[in-house]
């Protein structure tokens, strides 16, 4: 079993926060398995000032898995990092299952490791099963007393076959199984995951998405996973944060978050088009990806359900013969670049915030509730 929360009778010291954001998480520090609040980082100084992290506030349930996302640069592994300790922070509160990572580094440790860059951490002269020996002995753990455990890790993740085999000699997917494995074989209850499918077949990267929702659901794992798959995140995640330009932009449930745009899209196609009538749709709609062959137009267009029926009435009054019309559905992928490109990122921290929080089936707050994100 993955540890629970806080065993180790140390009571956070509120007063120690380098510089704490007055805009506090809403989960309990105590009870969150990861809790950040008010992270800022800013790399060299003078003129090469780098502001890696703003001002970074989220906290995350045990077992909870949420995917954490943002172009390059949006401050991802500094935020990832200093939760892991590895990077000291400017200011703000940095917990893991409530200790304070930065004054008792050791004891968080016990709880949190990453795989971060792929397939990196494993020892490609040692067998599969070595691997998960060693790093559970580097954890404090008699690995002959938790061989069940590796046996049943190794069985989930289809590598009992391979146990015995030198990590050198497995296929790019396999060896970035057995990355995954060892960070598990410490028997942890928090891992970040840097793209956990990376390099694997459709099958296994189904099996293995299928086997983190159980290490989640079934041990309580808290998973925070980074990936450029968004059908990853879509399936595996319970919530999505997206960070940009070192700030957190989007703290909300898959669900919500493709909820949350209301103007879905139509593909249509239809028969009868004049030049003149299609000039007339152009101007009253936001046609896109308009197409014509012979007596047919196909187009898409972004129209929110009110939207839709004035086009058709206007179809209608056209006489215009709809071939077909099907819905076009946002995806997770278009939804991160509008987040990260356009303006709306912002207000949608801002104005959805406390809606979204009461919504969240986890009762986690967003971002947030604003503050210097305004
Ligand atoms: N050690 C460092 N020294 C100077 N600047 C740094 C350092 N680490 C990160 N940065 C800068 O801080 C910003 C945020 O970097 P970070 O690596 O946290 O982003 P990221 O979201 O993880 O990006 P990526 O997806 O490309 O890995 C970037 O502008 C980066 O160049």
């Amino acid at each position: 079993m993955a540890k629970g929360p806080s065993n180790s009778g140390e009571t956070p010291d509120d007063g120690s926060a380098l510089g704490a954001s007055d805009r506090s998480p809403s989960l309990d520090p105590n009870e969150a398995a990861i809790y950040v609040d008010g992270l800022a980082k800013t790399f060299g100084s003078g003129e090469s000032a780098v502001t890696a992290v703003k001002d970074v506030s989220l906290t995350v349930a045990p077992g909870e898995v949420v995917g954490l996302l943002g172009p390059n640069g949006a401050g991802k592994t500094t935020t990832i990092k200093s939760i892991l300790g590895l990077i000291l922070p400017d200011a703000g509160t940095v917990r893991v299952h409530g200790i304070d990572v930065h004054a008792n580094p050791r004891a968080a440790y016990e709880y949190v490791d990453a795989m971060l860059e792929g397939a990196r951490n494993d020892y490609w002269r040692l067998t599969v099963r070595e691997n998960l020996r060693y790093f559970a002995a580097i954890r404090g753990q008699d690995p002959d007393a938790v061989s069940e455990r590796h046996d049943e890790l190794l069985e989930h993740l289809d590598l009992a076959e391979k146990a015995d085999t030198a990590v050198r000699d497995l296929s790019r997917g396999m060896k970035q199984k057995v990355s995954l494995a060892s960070v598990l074989a410490g028997d942890i209850s928090v891992a970040f995951l840097d793209e956990p499918t990376l390099g694997l077949d459709i099958e296994s990267s189904l099996k293995l998405r299928t086997e983190l929702r159980r290490l989640a659901e079934e041990r309580g794992l808290t998973l925070v996973i980074s990936s450029h798959d968004m059908d990853v995140i879509e399936d595996v995640c319970d919530r999505v944060v997206i960070m940009n330009d070192g700030r957190v932009v989007v703290d909300d449930t898959v669900e919500d978050l493709l909820a949350g745009f209301e103007t879905k899209g139509y593909r249509i196609s239809v028969r009868g088009v004049t030049d003149e009538v299609l000039a007339d749709l152009q101007e009253r709609f936001d046609l896109t990806d308009v197409q014509r062959t012979d007596d047919r137009l196909r187009f898409e267009v972004a129209a929110d359900t009110e939207t839709f029926y004035r086009l058709t009435d206007t179809m209608e009054a056209n006489n215009l013969d709809v071939a077909s019309v099907e819905t076009v559905q946002p995806d997770l992928a278009e939804a991160f670049v509008e987040m990260t490109n356009g303006t709306r990122e912002t207000s949608r921290v801002n104005e959805d915030g406390a809606s979204t929080a009461q919504k969240a089936p986890t009762g986690l707050s967003p971002a947030g509730d604003g503050g210097d994100q305004r």
